[in-house]
């Protein structure tokens, strides 16, 4: 599955999943643009891929996905170095409850935003050759738990606003497809924050019935979330697609009843 000649722009890509995807995108001849908030990760990860894929196949580029201008500059810079964008992935995110603002705006119009802007270098409205979003959501738009109210509904926000936009591409003849990825527990350094009293607040007194369902449902490999995120990059037939990835039924995708009145 040769992704030669496209372009990906992936936030969060520095570590964890978003690392996975961007791995996934390099071993597939795709040029991609790491998009990611930590300055040292981020250079740490290019050097790294640099010196497997070779360069000049990706770039880095330090950026608060909460900062509206900055994003804006990411994404025309990845076009400006690779000369067009066919793939976005917006991935970044954060689990903190004490600051629940700061995860809606990570978590959840960051996403919008880059959706949107994502729609500005690739839909047909506007001119460009079209191309594909994955908004990465969760199981926990499934199963909510006690222990993050907000991040739970962020993930369901992520969902319901990739649906409506799936929609509106096909109805608008945008030519971008716009899917969602749902992965169950991932084993990344966000994991690890359910513990900490300085992400959760009051919350973190759940975390023994977290840790109960992690071990009750798995813990997955950021590389079987990339295989996921593949599938639907490639699959030219997903347009408003919601994937679920857990370890019981591996990759799978949520099933919705049609609209009736
Ligand atoms: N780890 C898990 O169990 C699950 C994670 N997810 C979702 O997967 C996505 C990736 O998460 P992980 O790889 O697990 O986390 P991670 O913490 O390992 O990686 C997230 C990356 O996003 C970056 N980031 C955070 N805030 C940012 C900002 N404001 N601007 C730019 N970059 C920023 C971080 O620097 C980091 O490199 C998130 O949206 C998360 O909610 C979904 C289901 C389960
Ligand atoms: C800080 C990161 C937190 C990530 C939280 C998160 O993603 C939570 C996931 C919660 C539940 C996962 C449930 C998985 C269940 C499956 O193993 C299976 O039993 C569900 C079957 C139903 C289905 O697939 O629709």
């Amino acid at each position: 599955m040769a992704l030669r000649g496209k372009v990906a722009l992936v936030t969060g890509g520095a570590q964890g999943i978003g690392c996975a995807v961007v791995e996934s995108l390099l071993k597939n001849e795709a040029k991609v643009s790491i998009v990611d908030l930590n300055q040292e990760v981020g250079e740490k990860c290019k050097k790294q891929l640099d010196e497997q894929f070779g360069v000049g196949n990706c770039s880095f580029i330090q950026c608060d996905v909460t900062d509206a201008a900055k994003l804006q500059e990411a994404f025309q810079s990845t076009v400006d170095q690779f000369g067009r964008l066919d793939i976005v992935i917006n991935n970044a995110g954060i689990n903190n409850e004490k600051n629940w603002e700061k995860t809606i705006e990570v978590n959840l119009t960051s996403v919008i935003k880059g959706t949107y802007l994502g729609l500005e270098h690739m839909s047909k409205e506007h001119g460009k050759q079209g191309g594909v979003v994955i908004n990465v959501s969760s199981m926990a738009a499934f199963f909510h738990s006690p222990h993050q109210p907000v991040y739970t509904a962020t993930k369901h926000g992520v969902i319901g606003f990739s649906r409506a936009m799936a929609d509106a591409s096909e109805h608008g003849d945008y030519g971008v497809r716009i899917n969602t990825l749902c992965p169950a527990f991932v084993d990344t350094p966000l994991l690890h924050s359910v513990e900490l009293e300085e992400n959760m607040g009051k919350f973190v007194k759940f975390k023994d019935d977290f840790k109960h369902r992690m071990r009750k449902f798995g813990v997955l490999t950021p590389s079987l979330v990339a295989e996921g995120m593949m599938m639907m990059i490639t699959d030219s037939r997903l347009n408003g697609a919601v994937m679920k990835i857990t370890c019981s039924k591996g990759i799978h995708y949520h099933t919705y009843e049609p609209l009736s009145a």
